[in-house]
């Protein structure tokens, strides 16, 4: 690799595969996590993506993905922390380790690799080095069925500040807010129709729009310690 690389976490699907290909596109080198093997982290290898397993539901996992992170390269243009469980609250004996769970992806895992990898976004020879938290429209809100996920991603919106205030002027700490962006598997029409309701905007938009508030945020120079809503107007219904 020669440029730094931009490492997103949890990036083999979705919004955070679809950032890396976009990333690709645009001309940077781009690193992923990811938990488990599958067929298309070869897709992605192929374009030169580079694929580093990490399990983020310890300490000890999130502390092993460091060093091998550290192993691996000198320095980063940005981190992506993207990373995330959509669970809902659990009832009973699995409350707690339910929040445990979400604890550590949405919130240990960004805090201890930014406090461990300040140091390879430092050694990055551009002059803009980033660090971008994916949090959500309900931290501002809470949610009924998703109580620890929303609790969780409203501690890393609150690191967002901290980390921006900790790491002037060298790397910018910002978050981006999504509301809906993609239905998962599963979701009927019933349950669409349900959530495009939910904001003004009245519609299901997928990843591009997610890669267009990344993109704004690698390319602004005077932009930290903000979230940057994505969410189509959902503070208006
Ligand atoms: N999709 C949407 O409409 C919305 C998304 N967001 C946020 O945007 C981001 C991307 O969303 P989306 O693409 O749907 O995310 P996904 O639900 O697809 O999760 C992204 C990845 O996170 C990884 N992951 C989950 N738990 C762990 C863990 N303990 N350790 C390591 N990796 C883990 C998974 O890796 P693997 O598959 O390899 O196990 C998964 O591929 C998330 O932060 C999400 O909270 C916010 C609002 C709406
Ligand atoms: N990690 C994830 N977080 C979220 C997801 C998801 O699929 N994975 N999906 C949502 C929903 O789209 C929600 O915004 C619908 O109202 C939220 N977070």
């Amino acid at each position: 690799m020669s440029a730094s690389p931009i490492l997103i976490t949890g990036g083999a699907q979705r919004l955070g595969r679809h950032c890396a290909e976009r990333l690709v596109d645009d001309g940077h080198d781009v690193i992923i996590t990811y938990r488990r093997e599958r067929a298309e982290l070869d897709v992605l290898r192929q374009r030169g993506i580079v694929t580093l397993r990490a399990d983020f539901s310890s300490e000890a996992g999130i502390l092993d993905f460091i060093d091998h992170l550290k192993s691996q390269i000198r320095s980063l243009r940005a981190i992506v922390h993207n990373a995330s469980d959509w669970a809902p609250d659990s009832s009973g004996e699995d409350a707690g380790i339910n929040f445990e769970r979400l604890f550590r992806v949405h919130m240990q895992a960004p805090y201890l690799i930014n406090l461990h990898c300040r140091e390879l976004l430092n050694a990055c020879s551009e002059p803009q080095r980033d660090i971008v938290h994916m949090t959500d429209y309900v931290a501002g809100t809470g949610s009924k069925k998703h109580a620890a996920y929303a609790a969780t991603k409203a501690g890393l919106e609150n690191l967002t500040l901290s980390f921006a205030a900790m790491f002037a002027p060298d790397i910018q700490v910002n978050a981006i807010a999504p509301a809906l962006i993609m239905l998962n598997e599963g979701d009927d029409e019933a349950y669409a129709a349900k959530a495009r309701a939910k904001s003004a905007m009245a519609m299901v938009p997928g990843p591009g729009v997610i890669y267009q508030s990344l993109r704004y945020l690698l390319d602004n120079r005077y932009v930290t310690g903000i979230t940057l809503p994505v969410d189509g107007g959902r503070h208006l219904r």
